[in-house]
């Protein structure tokens, strides 16, 4: 008798049910503070803890006249009592008459309320379809869970296949621990997110940290929520310090999902102690480049902060597109962040970095599905801990053009390079004259098309810059630079994307205002200077040259001739062919070639013959590298980010899943029965609202104004305003729990009227049972993953010779039902309880069968797997110390777990439809 109302004032004794995990058998509440709540679940050794306030948690009330067992006693309640503390105290009738007080406290961990034979007993029983739903609702979730696809093809994204396959490699690892490093723009963002929500589902992982750079807070919390559903709490200075101010000490105990800038933890030291203790399954840092071990070893105040929450965390994704941006020392940083241990010292990583020509070599002349081919790349290097996906190895990305602009304004260069340079100087003045400035409004007076991005180096510039656009030549310019708030920002963001005449134009950025940000909507990108690290190049390039980019990207380059931009220009283009692909030897050649570069910066002429040879040696060495990175890291990178069978076979799966197991037909049918108002639409969409006769105070996952919905990706893609109604939807796996474990249905009875051929001539009652098999397992143990929802009917009659026996209804049976008069109903069924005992004596021991068969098969096959990827880590652990032993040791403690779980599953009676025919009597 769970209560549907949701009564939120936990207090130390009280009986809570898991709306989310009600495997877990009855919780009772040991811990409350006026943030969160704590529970221990006693039936499977666990304990939970939940912030109050989005606690997903039932509270158990019992009902007078209930029949209760208390081990082998049978006791009626007869009365209730609500303490001073906020518990109850049952009176209960012992067998022998006495009235004895019972504090919910003692109620049984394991109790099962509600049995379908008490209720068909007691009167209280339903019409048929509520049965019918609940079997439906057993079979579909079954299906669902068997494919084990839930958390990956819940996302409003595209099926894009290099995102798939690594999220279904990385998120079946217990503890993940490893780098993405995909190309800029390639969704990183959208990987961390399926990882997340698959682990999510699968029980994997909890408490999740995310660390972002501060300007990138809102667009996170927006894609976790847009996408993925999933609501991350803010948790940034101000927020800490309120929460402080109102009596919080721990302000990370307050929410199972926290968003954090990583500014917090440097600008407030003493938060990471907190943080470390906050007991985070998974910890995502998005941007991990920017911490830098600076000249003093681990100097980095946001290095030192990361290390600690790392160790601190169980799992760990660190997400950066340009690991090496700061060098090579620093990417080991990153990864001795992933795995401590494994990555102690520099320089034996380094020698052992040099190996990977060798195991690439081998590999080359293997066939790239081969068995050969992955145990070699699961043993090399940092084979299982880093992924990078760059367009080369994908297809499908818009072509990058160059536009030069040389331009040869003698008289104008001192300005421009003063402004340049000068980067604090805001007069409009110094820009007005600058030829870069006059070819920008010349271009975009002459070109209409289209919205422009301008990217420049400093703060300062961009603000000069934008005024001046704005102010002086009265274009719909917008701006965008560090000092600016968040809010400041997304205003700025949103002026840009807006698609109305009104919206901007241009969007004038300044480095690092725009890092992460998403303008795939935009094709021209105006470089108005250089960056001289490449990888910068990179990111502002990656700011439209990304997924859902429409258009060839034209990049335009302005740059005085001779000046210092030129040679950056020509560095670029005729060293590095930077611009129109991503070089992947630019970094280690810059770093190679640095201080020549600088020379030549430093006093710049770039038609002397010397820095033409000096251009021409360079991209000769850069063809060079890049032949032996294609042959060697990279190669070795790239096979082990991307199997494109592997992920074929996955985008091929959920498209079957989605076809095959679409939650439309039934939720629609729970929607009906609970009578929720909804309407069909003819694009296929469909609009729910709560209906005023509703069986429930609030339908899971629907606001009071109701929402537009679609089931289709398709759609949720191209409408964003629309709900996108995907398995891990709250509406979908409310309403899965809500139909399973209410009461109604239960107990259903109707009455056969019609002569439509009734199935078993001299029994005057039919019983439909559904059935599942019952275990309760953590969360975390993924039984799932090896014995799904799993239901079966049985019907049964009593045959001839009077004993029960099987019996198959016809399809149509349903439409020869109706719903009976209950007092006769009752009368009928107590004459005939003897009959009803023997089919469902005959019915528990044919689903006892049957659902011991499931189990035994599901046993064989978690065997099997289990001990096949405990062998497979301890072959690859000889010779690939990247395999952690704890990884094992959680594998195999794991398969014990499982095992004895799955000892104890039995089958259960969900529920019962009892058909009755008087005419047989
Ligand atoms: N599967 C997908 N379906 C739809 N849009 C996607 C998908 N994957 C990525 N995108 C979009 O492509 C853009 C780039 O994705 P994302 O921000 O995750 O990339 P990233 O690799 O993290 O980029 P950066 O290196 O700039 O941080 C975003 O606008 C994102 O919403």
């Amino acid at each position: 008798m769970k209560q549907t109302d949701k009564l939120k004032e936990f207090s130390a004794g009280q009986r809570w049910i898991s709306d989310t995990e009600p495997d877990l058998g009855l919780g009772m509440v040991t811990e409350t503070d006026h943030r969160t709540v704590t529970l221990d679940f006693s039936a499977v050794d666990e304990s939970r803890r939940y912030a109050r306030d989005s606690a997903p948690l039932t509270r158990l009330v019992l009902n007078v006249g209930d029949p209760l067992q208390l081990g082998e006693v049978k006791v009626d309640i007869t009365g209730i009592d609500v303490t001073a503390a906020g518990t109850l105290n049952y009176r209960v009738r012992m067998p022998e008459g006495d009235i004895k007080p019972l504090p919910e406290a003692l109620l049984p961990d394991t109790l099962s309320m509600n049995r379908p034979l008490d209720r068909l007993m007691s009167g209280q029983f339903d019409p048929a379809h509520w049965f019918r739903l609940k079997q439906q609702s057993l079979n579909l979730l079954g299906q669902a869970e068997a494919s084990g696809l839930m958390g990956l093809c819940s996302a409003r994204a595209e099926l894009i296949p290099h995102q798939l396959y690594i999220a279904d490699e990385v998120a079946r690892r217990y503890a993940p621990r490893v780098m993405l490093a995909d190309e800029v723009g390639l969704g990183k963002t959208i990987e961390a997110g399926l990882i997340l929500q698959q682990q999510l589902v699968s029980g994997l992982c909890q408490r999740v940290l995310i660390i972002v750079p501060e300007p990138l807070l809102h667009q996170w919390l927006v894609e976790m929520l847009r996408r993925f559903n999933l609501h991350f709490t803010v948790l940034d200075a101000e927020r800490c310090e309120a929460l402080t101010e109102s009596g919080e000490s721990d302000p990370f105990s307050s929410t199972q999902l926290a968003l954090c800038p990583i500014s917090l933890f440097t600008s407030k030291p003493d938060l990471i102690a907190q943080a470390e203790n906050a007991g985070w399954d998974l910890t995502i840092v998005d941007e991990a480049h920017h911490v830098e071990l600076g000249a003093e070893q681990d100097a980095d105040p946001a290095y030192l902060a990361l290390s600690r929450l790392a160790a601190a965390s169980k799992g760990l994704l660190l997400l950066t597109a340009t690991p090496e941006q700061l060098g090579h020392k620093n990417h080991f940083a990153l990864l001795r962040l992933l795995d401590p241990a494994r990555f102690s010292d520099y320089e034996t990583f380094v020698s052992e970095q040099k190996k990977y020509q060798d195991t690439a070599s081998k590999i080359s002349n293997l066939d790239k599905n081969s068995a050969k081919v992955s145990e070699l790349l699961d043993q090399h290097g940092t084979g299982r801990i880093l992924f990078r996906n760059t367009r080369r190895g994908l297809s499908g990305f818009p072509q990058r053009k160059l536009n030069a602009w040389p331009l040869s304004n003698q008289a104008a260069a001192g300005a421009s390079s003063q402004t340049a340079a000068g980067a604090d100087d805001n007069e409009s003045g110094g820009l007005e004259s600058d030829p870069r400035v006059q070819w920008l409004v010349q271009w975009l007076n002459e070109n209409h098309d289209g919205k422009v991005l301008l990217i420049c180096a400093h703060d300062a510039l961009a603000i000069a810059l934008e005024k001046h656009l704005r102010l002086r030549v009265g274009m719909r310019s917008s701006v965008f630079h560090r000092h600016m708030s968040l809010l400041e920002r997304d205003r700025a963001a949103a002026y840009f994307a807006g698609d109305s005449d009104d919206a901007a134009r241009i969007l004038v950025c300044s480095e690092i205002g725009s890092e992460g940000r998403n303008f795939q909507f935009c094709r021209h990108l105006v470089l108005f200077d250089l960056p001289t690290n490449p990888d910068l190049l990179e990111q502002r390039i990656g700011r439209l040259d990304r997924i859902g980019q429409q258009h060839d990207i034209e990049i335009h380059v302005p740059y005085m001739r001779d000046s210092r931009q030129e040679v950056l220009f020509r560095w670029y283009h005729e060293a590095l062919s930077a611009f129109e692909q991503v070089s992947r030897a630019a970094f280690r050649l810059y770093n190679d070639l640095r201080p020549q570069l600088e020379a030549y910066l430093d006093v710049p002429d770039a038609s002397s013959d010397d820095f033409n040879r000096f251009l021409a040696d360079a991209a000769q060495q850069n063809t060079a590298l890049q032949q032996e990175l294609e042959q060697g890291r990279d190669q070795l990178l790239e096979l082990n980010s991307f199997n494109a069978e592997r992920a074929a076979e996955l985008v091929h799966s959920i498209r079957v899943f989605e076809k095959d197991c679409s939650p439309e037909p039934w939720l629609l049918s729970v929607l009906d029965s609970y009578s929720v108002f909804y309407e069909q639409n003819s694009d296929n969409s469909v609009s729910i609202v709560p209906g005023e006769d509703m069986l429930l105070p609030v339908f899971p996952g629907l606001p009071d104004e109701g929402f537009e919905a679609c089931f289709q990706r398709s759609q949720a893609l191209s409408r964003e305003d629309r709900v996108f109604l995907s398995w891990q939807h709250p509406m979908i796996t409310g309403a899965m729990d809500l139909v399973i474990d209410s009461h109604q249905g239960k107990a259903s009875v109707s009455v056969y009227i019609e002569e439509h051929g009734w199935p078993a001539p001299r029994s005057p009652l039919i019983a439909q049972c559904l059935y599942r098999v019952k275990v309760s397992a953590p969360a975390h143990l993924q039984l799932a993953k090896y014995l799904p929802a799993t239901s079966t009917t049985l019907t049964v009659a009593l045959n001839h010779r009077d004993d029960a026996a099987q019996v198959t209804l016809p399809a149509d049976f349903a439409d020869a039902l109706r719903y009976p008069n209950k007092a006769a109903t009752r009368e009928f069924m107590q004459e005939h309880q003897k009959t009803l005992q023997a089919m469902l004596t005959h019915a528990n021991l044919q689903a006892a069968k049957q659902c011991q068969a499931a189990i035994d098969k599901a046993s064989q096959r978690m065997l099997a797997s289990q001990t096949a990827e405990i062998k497979r880590l301890l072959a690859l652990k000889q010779n690939n110390p990247n395999i952690r032993q704890e990884e094992i040791d959680y594998l195999k403690e794991q398969t014990l777990a499982l095992h004895q779980c799955l000892g104890k599953a039995e089958a259960e009676l969900v529920a019962i439809h009892l058909i009755l025919n008087p005419k047989q009597e």
